[in-house]
């Protein structure tokens, strides 16, 4: 064999040997996956002989919804009937036969409920509700660098007390992803199930990602820098596309910071997309000055980051996968709009349309030779830009979005489109939401959310 067939060989080799590690890690993603849904129906599944518990949480990036998943499955292991359920799917028939709950709540907004509770809270304040019944217990999850810390765990907990329902212990007020929080949380469970020993919490494990690529996307703008990144697992890791990625900084180790996730499995690697912000005093903020290395002592191409990907059910693709879609978002919410534009890129799904939003065309069409070369090639059958400074007045995706109200209506009303919403909570998202109920009607908009139609991944 001469030297170029023995490489040849080899490289072949290794490529095979590669292929059959990425089955291998699929295939066992893909059993893991099909068992989590078997215990899941079985959680959601009411037991024969006995009122279940019910956990019921309100939850928008998944943080509150990971723990309820946790809690059921602690409960259930040890004994306990137990019902999983999102508040949206909670109605007053089965708040009437529940003798005894769990919630676990997330804020968002201004102290408001998360989109998957929305509709339920809706029903509370419309009408009284009788729950001298019910006893519960609530996790509250916030964060206190909003003025309505827990704002709606609060609320939630208030109006159950109004509903003459008992709690089993102080509400518990979880800052952040505080360890002591849960901790207590915990030590209720166990209080509560009349139970010993609990199973043991499997606790998010954080593991070494290396830095393996950076580059700033939009040099020359009047914005702060944004910078893309590359990391590389420890080891092969899979997740899908509309997840999140978990960062503990050196500075703030107690406190993780949480990106959208750009890429797909099949890229290999993480991609982010971080803004390096400035705080008011003019320093570099914590997290992303030293993820975009803008400040002394900064990540280092090779540096190691302490991350976990966690799954954010409430963006991924679930029952849309074969629908049209419309991606909305501004700035680095495109990063959630790109892992799915990619996944659905890689698998030839549309069509695809996406409303695009950031500063200046010169300088922050981010991705802008990806998103160009994907509307050249048809996974894009509609690209619309919003460079709110390219012209005297400001335009913003909302604009773009009231002016394609016809053609909004006819995807999702004629072709069954789905909306998918990405960037910043303020300005953008609460824009897009009124253009979308100022389009389409306030009701099918509330349908679009409470079937899985319309999902927000916002901050
Ligand atoms: C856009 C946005 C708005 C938020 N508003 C509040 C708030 O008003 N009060 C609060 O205590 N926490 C607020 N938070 C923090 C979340 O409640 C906290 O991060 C929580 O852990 C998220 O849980 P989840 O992943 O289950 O949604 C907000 C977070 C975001 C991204």
């Amino acid at each position: 064999m001469s030297l170029d067939m023995g490489r040849v060989a080899a490289a072949a080799l290794l490529v095979a040997a590669y292929a059959a590690l990425c089955a291998g890690i699929w295939l066992r993603e893909r059993r893991r996956a099909a068992q989590a849904r078997t215990e899941a129906a079985a959680l959601a599944e009411a037991r024969t002989g006995a009122v279940p518990l019910l956990v019921g949480y309100a939850s928008q990036t998944g943080h509150a919804e990971e723990i309820a998943h946790e809690t059921a499955r602690l409960l259930h292991a040890a004994g306990e009937p137990v019902r999983l359920a999102a508040l949206d799917d909670i109605d007053a028939a089965l708040l009437a036969l529940t003798q005894r709950a769990l919630f676990i709540a997330s804020t968002y907004g201004e102290g408001d409920a998360p989109d998957n509770a929305a509709a339920f809270w809706c029903r509370c304040q419309a009408g009284a509700a009788l729950l001298p019944h019910l006893r519960y217990g609530l996790l509250a999850l916030g964060d206190r660098q909003y003025a309505h810390f827990c704002g709606f765990g609060r609320a939630l907990d208030a109006w159950l007390h109004g509903a003459g329902a008992t709690p089993l212990f102080a509400r518990i007020d979880m800052d952040n992803a505080n360890a002591g929080a849960l901790q207590a949380w915990r030590h209720q469970l166990s209080q509560f199930a009349s139970l010993t020993e609990l199973p043991d919490w499997q606790a998010p494990t954080f593991a070494a990602w290396t830095l393996v690529a950076r580059r700033q996307l939009n040099p020359g703008s009047v914005g702060a820098p944004v910078v893309h990144l590359e990391l590389e697992p420890p080891a092969p890791t899979v997740w899908e596309p509309g997840d999140l990625a978990e960062i503990r900084v050196p500075a703030d180790p107690e406190h993780p910071r949480e990106y959208s996730i750009a890429s797909i499995a099949r890229d290999g690697r993480v991609h982010l997309l971080v803004r390096a912000t400035t705080r008011s005093d003019g320093t570099p903020g914590l997290a992303s000055g030293w993820l975009a290395n803008t400040q002394d002592k900064g990540l280092e191409i090779g540096g190691a980051v302490q991350m976990r990907l966690r799954a954010h059910p409430a963006f991924r693709l679930e029952g849309n996968a074969a629908a049209p879609i419309v991606f909305i978002g501004n700035g680095t919410g495109l990063a959630g709009l790109r892992s799915h534009l990619r996944a659905r890129a890689a698998a030839g799904t549309g069509p695809n349309w996406l409303v695009f939003g950031e500063r200046n065309a010169a300088h922050d069409f981010l991705y802008g030779d990806e998103l160009r070369g994907w509307l050249a090639s048809g996974v894009l059958e509609r690209l619309d830009v919003a460079f709110s400074r390219d012209q005297p007045q400001r335009i913003h995706v909302q604009d773009r979005l009231a002016e394609a109200a016809d053609a909004l209506r006819d995807w999702v009303e004629r072709r069954g489109a789905a909306l998918y919403v990405c960037g910043s909570l303020q300005g953008m998202a609460q824009g897009v939401d009124a253009a979308l109920r100022a389009a389409l009607g306030d009701a099918q908009v509330t349908a679009l959310a409470r079937s899985g139609r319309y999902r927000r991944d916002v901050y």
